[in-house]
């Protein structure tokens, strides 16, 4: 061998820094390669959105003081003035993002340049005398609360919550589809007492339905009420307003439960709530990933395979789960920031740390690995075939699950009275337990038992593919 050829393989040094490229090199995966995923996100979660709504929180501010005669000497604005301010929101651009960083450069703190930002537009408006007013009586958090409030609000109901119904609807659909498709049921990784595929993923769809449900009617509260939530600073420069009732109606404007008792920070607990029944959601979706992953493992279902799609780079006849695989990754993930956000968000020192702040940066991300995580399996699951032959087999392999249901009819029997039923479990267990009992054995012994004709028809018409129970219409329950 040459002495190259031993040389100790490493990347080369002196390599070109990728930090220093033109184009920002994305170090995170949900600002790379799923960015297409996740894009709906950015307009509520990012920090340009973040900094969007807290100019909209500002302006709706200034709006409803003006709009509400709260302090002496202001006027009510003209609907030009309303709608140029306003204007600054919808206007608000990759332009505005780029100038709100190059004040907070200077101010080295976030809200205090988003006030400069909208005070710089004001005397285009014929506000430049109302300057003081923007951020009137407020500390930052009033701004980041409401502004967080209304952007995981949007996040929430424009984006998340109508794709996981989806979702949802689609792992009913198959629910419907597969409601008669008896399915050999495994509790301990044993064989057990049937169901159909459909009854099975009919529970999964109910899980989380009413997991969505909560979400929805999660409340979002908001708070403005100053340095230390006492309102000091608005009475004493205008003691005649009733501050509470200005900042009661101007939560309640943006949507939003008014919070009326917090320290400088919203206390954060209904995020906590929000992020607790998220998780709770990408659990349950994560323990449907690894049950269908362990489904197509053992055959039920087949993968409609992508045409041109790569499955294994070396073993030319796979098709890999990777849609679930990625789904479970992200899941947890998301589950990892969300636990992280509930348990950090509801404590802050005194009246306040700024711990919030940094951790609340992430919400976005939270719900990005979820999203994430829902279009895979989504699109994981369009491309499953149940192999109904597969369960049909399996069922008949396993004949010694009937004697559940033959010891119970022998109980049954002896209640009514027929002789020769006694110890039922136990003559089962001689028959069944640890050895593979075909369907012409069991008929055998049920054929042999003394059962009354009504209860011995019964027993030897069922099949472990009919020992289902009412499996099939439960699934009704999706509907009611
Ligand atoms: O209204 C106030 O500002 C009152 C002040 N409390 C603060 N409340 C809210 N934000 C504050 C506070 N202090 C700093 N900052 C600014 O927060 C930003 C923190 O940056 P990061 O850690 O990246 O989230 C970063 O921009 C900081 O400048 C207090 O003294 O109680």
């Amino acid at each position: 061998m040459s002495d190259s050829a031993n040389a100790t393989a490493r990347i080369p040094s002196g390599r070109k820094s990728l930090a220093a490229s033109s184009e920002r090199i994305a170090l995170g995966p949900l600002d790379g390669r799923y960015f297409g995923a996740v894009a709906p996100l950015v307009d509520y979660l990012s920090e340009a959105a973040l900094n969007r709504d807290r100019v909209g929180v500002e302006v709706e501010w200034f709006i409803h003081l003006t709009n509400n005669n709260v302090l002496p000497g202001t006027e009510l604005l003209t609907a030009e003035q309303q709608a140029g301010l306003r204007g600054i929101v919808t206007e608000f651009d990759a332009e505005s993002v780029k100038e709100l960083a190059d004040i907070e450069k200077v101010t080295v703190h976030d809200v205090k340049a988003v006030e400069y930002f909208i005070g710089n537009r004001l005397a285009a408006l014929g506000l430049e005398r109302l300057k003081p007013l923007v951020h009137f009586g407020c500390t930052s958090e009033d701004i980041n609360n409401l502004s967080y409030a209304v952007g995981v609000k949007g996040a929430v109901e424009d984006v998340w919550l109508p794709a996981a119904r989806t979702l949802v609807a689609k792992i009913a659909a198959m629910a419907e589809e597969n409601r008669a498709v008896p399915m050999l049921s495994r509790t301990h990784g044993q064989p057990a007492t049937p169901t159909t595929l459909g009854k099975e993923l009919a529970v999964t769809a109910f899980r989380l339905t009413r997991q969505l449900d909560r979400i929805a009617k999660t409340e979002i509260l908001g708070k403005i009420n100053g340095a230390t939530g006492t309102y000091a600073a608005h009475y004493a420069s205008v003691p005649t307003a009733d501050w509470e009732a200005v900042a009661k109606s101007f939560v309640e404007s943006l949507g939003l439960t008014w919070n009326p008792l917090t320290t400088q920070i919203e206390s954060h607990d209904w995020q906590a709530e929000l992020y607790a029944d998220m998780a709770r959601f990408n659990r349950i979706l994560h323990n449907l990933c690894t049950d269908v992953w362990s489904y197509i493992s053992i055959g039920y279902f087949a993968q409609v395979p992508v045409p041109g799609a790569t499955g294994s780079s070396t073993m030319p006849h796979k098709v890999n789960p990777i849609r679930f695989e990625n789904a479970e990754a992200n899941l947890e993930i998301s589950n990892a920031l969300l636990d992280t956000l509930g348990a950090t968000l509801v404590t802050s020192r005194w009246q306040r740390d700024l711990t919030d702040s940094s951790s609340q940066r992430n919400i976005g991300v939270a719900f990005g690995h979820s999203i994430l995580a829902i279009n895979n399996v989504l699109g994981g699951l369009g491309r499953l075939d149940t192999a109904e032959a597969v369960l049909a087999d399996d069922l008949d392999h396993n004949w010694e699950v009937l004697a559940e249901a033959i010891q119970m009819v022998m109980r049954a029997e002896a209640i009514a009275g027929v002789e020769g039923m006694d110890d039922p479990y136990e003559r089962l267990k001689d028959l069944t337990r640890g050895h593979r009992v075909d369907a012409d054995r069991m008929q055998e012994f049920v054929s042999g038992l003394g059962l009354s004709a009504e209860a011995q028809a019964r027993l030897l018409d069922l099949t472990p593919g009919k020992y289902i129970g009412i499996a099939e219409s439960l699934v009704d329950h999706l509907n009611k």
